[in-house]
């Protein structure tokens, strides 16, 4: 069984830089809505080091999304603040990568030519595209033989499976290597195989790129497989009711999803959530 002291503790099995990279202090967040302010979420404090994997889970509604939208600085705080090493977000991020449920792919690149457009759009790799792109490819051809798509460098998104096109989009997502990954519910069009496979392929290509990970899902399964930490939020006006480090090896098999480990965090973690 698991150590209930585990819940509380800092062990990590991956080995990461362990500075803090993101600081979330006293954030709320309210919305107009019907002539006044709505609080959505009342009150987040919680700070994630270099290279972490987190998740957070949570009713509909309570602010998951938006999480995400601070923290890329497209919407900063309004209330409190999130730093990044220390600095205030104030204006859109630029090293960031972003994955979402359906994946926006150009109907007329193919799939590696859609993997490296954000060096063809982001600084510093814009000006170099031309003199480095056959390093560029590499990187590209790199990240999709992690994710098993060697074979369809050439394939346009509309010959792929669903479950393809998003193991695109997720190296998409980190070929300018970013350091902070924002994952919206990435894998909930897709079917349980498709969605398991895409744990253990989401799950090599951060331990290569060493990036904070911020996962926003309602699958709880997903959340234990793929973090080491699971934030649980509560509903609207939310804060996090639970904090749970998952102390599980890595890098971890599906397999393990029928341990007693992994089923004692599963279901402390629903537990949470029912209350
Ligand atoms: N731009 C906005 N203006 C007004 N209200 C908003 C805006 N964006 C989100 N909201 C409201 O804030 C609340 C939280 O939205 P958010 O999308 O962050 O929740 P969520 O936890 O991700 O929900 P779900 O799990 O259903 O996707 C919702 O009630 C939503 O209607």
């Amino acid at each position: 069984m698991v150590n209930p002291l585990s819940e509380i503790s800092s062990s990590n099995t991956t080995p990461i830089d362990e500075t803090t990279l993101l600081e979330f202090d006293q954030v709320g967040l309210e919305y107009p809505f019907e002539g006044s302010m709505r609080r959505i979420i009342q009150e987040i404090s919680l700070s994630i080091r270099a290279g972490e994997f987190v998740s957070f889970v949570g009713p509909s509604g309570c602010g998951k999304t938006s999480i995400l939208r601070m923290v890329s600085g497209l919407s900063p705080a309004p209330l409190g603040e999130i730093r990044y090493r220390g600095q205030k977000i104030t204006k859109p991020m630029k090293n960031i990568g972003i994955a979402f449920q359906n994946p926006v792919m150009l109907p007329w690149r193919n799939t590696l030519d859609n993997v490296l457009l954000p060096l063809e759009v982001v600084q510093p790799y814009k000006q170099d595209f031309g003199r480095r792109k056959a390093e560029f490819v590499k990187m590209a051809q790199d990240l999709l033989t992690t994710v098993r798509l060697q074979d369809f460098q050439k394939q346009y998104p509309w010959q792929l499976s669903g479950g393809m096109r998003q193991r695109s989009s997720l190296c998409r997502a980190l070929i300018h290597q970013p350091e902070i990954l924002l994952l919206d519910e990435p894998f909930g069009a897709l079917d349980a195989f498709t969605r398991e496979e895409m744990w253990v392929m989401l799950q090599a290509l951060w331990m290569k790129a060493k990036c904070v990970s911020i996962l926003i899902t309602h699958d709880l399964r997903e959340a234990v497989f793929l973090s080491d930490t699971v934030y649980v939020m509560s509903s609207r006006p939310s804060s996090i009711i639970y904090k749970v480090k998952i102390d599980l090896p890595r890098p971890r098999t599906l397999d393990m999803e029928l341990s007693d480990d992994f089923n004692h965090y599963f279901s402390n973690i629903r537990r949470h959530i029912q209350h």
